[in-house]
């Protein structure tokens, strides 16, 4: 499955934090982050992430082309709802296309705790069967 895994600047030890406690299960599937969340996952955790560019320098829509073809099958973003971000529209963008796609995402630690378990029991994987016969 393909996971994409973005953190604002707050929430990037968060996110760390998540990917070390939850290691086993992620590194059964291929990972992909922006820019800068990807290089703290890849030196924290050890895992291997196929990284984009940086969000502010377009990473966040590169990861939602991704999900517009769908090749995404879950995106954990752990945004900073407290703080204003530059590339607002590209944040909204990128939200709006899981929506439109029907890509689980969740923007919170709770949530993602909630879909990572799902990952690992099955749950998601009629994401399978939606790429294979949805787009035809
Ligand atoms: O800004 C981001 C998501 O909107 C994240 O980008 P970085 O991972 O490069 O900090």
């Amino acid at each position: 499955m393909n996971i994409a895994l973005i953190a604002h600047d707050r929430k990037k030890e968060t996110m760390v934090n998540f990917t070390i406690a939850y290691k086993d299960i992620l590194e059964k599937h291929n990972l992909y982050a922006t820019g800068t969340t990807g290089l703290r996952i890849q030196e924290g955790s050890g895992l291997n992430i196929n990284r984009f560019l940086s969000g502010p320098l377009g990473g966040d829509q590169q990861i939602g082309a991704k999900i517009a073809e769908e090749d995404m099958d879950l995106v954990i973003f752990l945004r900073d709802a407290l703080e204003a971000q530059p590339h607002e529209p590209d944040i909204q963008a990128l939200i709006r296309l899981c929506d439109v796609h029907y890509v689980p995402v969740a923007t919170n630690l709770a949530s993602a705790e909630i879909f990572i378990k799902a990952i690992e029991r099955g749950d998601l994987d009629w994401r399978s069967v939606r790429k294979t016969d949805m787009f035809k």
